[in-house]
């Protein structure tokens, strides 16, 4: 495992690009598949080596489904929570696809089951077959024919089962000219993000009707080309603070996106700190840190660990609520957010499900983090160190790659020195 010691001693306001957004580019990737669109133009012109690993991962999975069926086609979903559950699907939803999907240990821990009783209990009086192996291979032999229109699943571990099951529903739909459905049972948590997949395939000319519970796709108008690709509004987190401390600028800061992550833009006002809008989609981040934040953890769980860094250079306590969901990502993140700041020299308190983060009297010169391969974490340790002016020394440097393969080239733009 590698190490980066970060120094942030030299910073330069600089404009800052984030990557595509990968929960955007999911969506989109698999609507083209279906519509006639593939492959996607926006995708295509970004470098392939400046695309999240899971955007490339989900590409490869779309591939294999496209190939006439045949043999066992494989696939290395790698740490990739979103496109192995969206593929499960895909692949289920394929007439006559076998496939057989594998990822790193962390992902095989992850919760998976609910969506794979879902697909069972509607595909397999079929004839699906979904294996699992401890926990690799999940194989999947998919049916040439579809029985009950309609899909159950719980809703409180992850949206990824609904979002994927919706995909499915998109595809079914194509094939049988019929509404198909899924039913949510129980709260539902990243509900945004089900929304996202909503605007999605509004996008690429479908009909969703949605109540509280149930969301149905019962049309379809083909539109005339596939819709752009917005920037990632997770990127753009640790991009817009450390603009805010450097002076200088983000690119692509679509204001259009429907993804979770814009929260940002709301949450960081009460901390004192005001987005500024600029010509083409720049934006900068004005003010002076005046107080605590609160955010949730069901509204916008991936900007919490970035939140949280903020947090740790505000003059009071900040408040993270429903955080029990950051313990189902690509490591604990609950407990990576209390090993950062714990780091860092803050402290943090856990009352059930609420975490409260207190900032150090004396921030440190220096502290070190492990990111245990979480992109995330990586990053936001990065984005304290810039914030705080503290050096750091990372453990696993190299996970970023997962949503932002580009983001230590944008920290030496910002005058960041990068040694190993
Ligand atoms: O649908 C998506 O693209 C995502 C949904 C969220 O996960 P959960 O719904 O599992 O919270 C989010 O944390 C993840 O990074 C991406
Ligand atoms: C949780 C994340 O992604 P996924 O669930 O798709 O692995 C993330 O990117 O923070």
């Amino acid at each position: 495992m590698s190490q980066l010691h970060v120094d942030p001693s030299h910073l330069a306001a600089a404009r800052l690009t984030p990557p595509l957004s990968k929960s955007d580019a999911q969506r989109a990737l698999v609507l083209a598949h279906l519509t006639g669109h593939w492959p996607l133009a926006t995708l295509q012109a970004e470098p392939e080596s400046d695309r999240a690993a899971d955007v490339r991962v989900l590409t490869r999975g779309v591939e294999a489904l496209r190939l006439p069926p045949g043999p066992v086609r494989d696939v290395d979903c790698a740490d990739g929570g979103a496109p192995f559950r969206i593929l499960v699907t895909q692949a289920a939803v394929t007439p006559g696809a076998r496939v057989r999907l594998t990822g790193t240990p962390r992902l095989g821990e992850r919760p998976h089951g609910p969506l794979f009783d879902s697909l069972r209990e509607t595909l397999g009086p079929s004839g699906l077959v979904l294996t699992e192996g401890k926990p690799w291979p999940v194989e999947i032999h998919a049916p040439t024919t579809a029985g009950a229109p309609v899909f159950r699943v719980p809703g409180a571990q992850s949206s990824q089962y609904a979002s994927s099951l919706l995909l499915g529903c998109a595809a079914l739909y194509l094939r049988e000219k019929r509404p198909w459905s899924v039913e949510i049972q129980g709260p539902l948590t990243s509900a945004g993000y089900l929304e996202l997949t909503v605007t999605w395939l509004r996008r690429f000319g479908f009909t969703v009707e949605e109540t509280a519970s149930r969301f149905s796709v019962t049309g379809y108008q083909p539109s005339p080309s596939a819709p752009p690709i917005p920037g990632d509004w997770s990127s753009l987190g640790y991009l817009l603070l450390i603009a805010w401390r450097t002076g200088g600028s983000v690119e692509r800061a679509d204001p259009s996106s429907a993804h979770p992550d814009q929260a940002l833009l709301r949450l960081i006002q009460p901390a004192g700190l005001t987005p500024v809008p600029g010509p083409d989609l720049t934006m900068r981040v004005e003010g002076q840190a005046r107080d605590g934040l609160v955010a949730s953890g069901k509204e916008c769980p991936d900007l919490l660990p970035t939140l949280a860094a903020l947090a740790c250079v505000l003059p009071r306590p900040s408040t993270l609520t429903d955080v029990g969901i950051l313990r189902l990502k690509e490591s604990d993140r609950l407990e990576g957010i209390r090993k950062f700041v714990s780091a860092y020299g803050g402290t943090t308190t856990l009352e059930g499900e609420t975490l409260t983060v207190t900032p150090p009297k004396a921030p440190p010169a220096h502290f070190a983090m492990d990111s245990h391969g979480d992109h995330r974490l990586a990053m936001v340790s990065a984005t304290l160190a810039v914030l705080s002016g503290a050096r750091l020394t990372l453990t696993g440097p190299e996970c970023v790659e997962k949503s932002f393969p580009g983001f230590w080239r944008q920290l030496e733009k910002a005058g960041v020195r990068l040694s190993e």
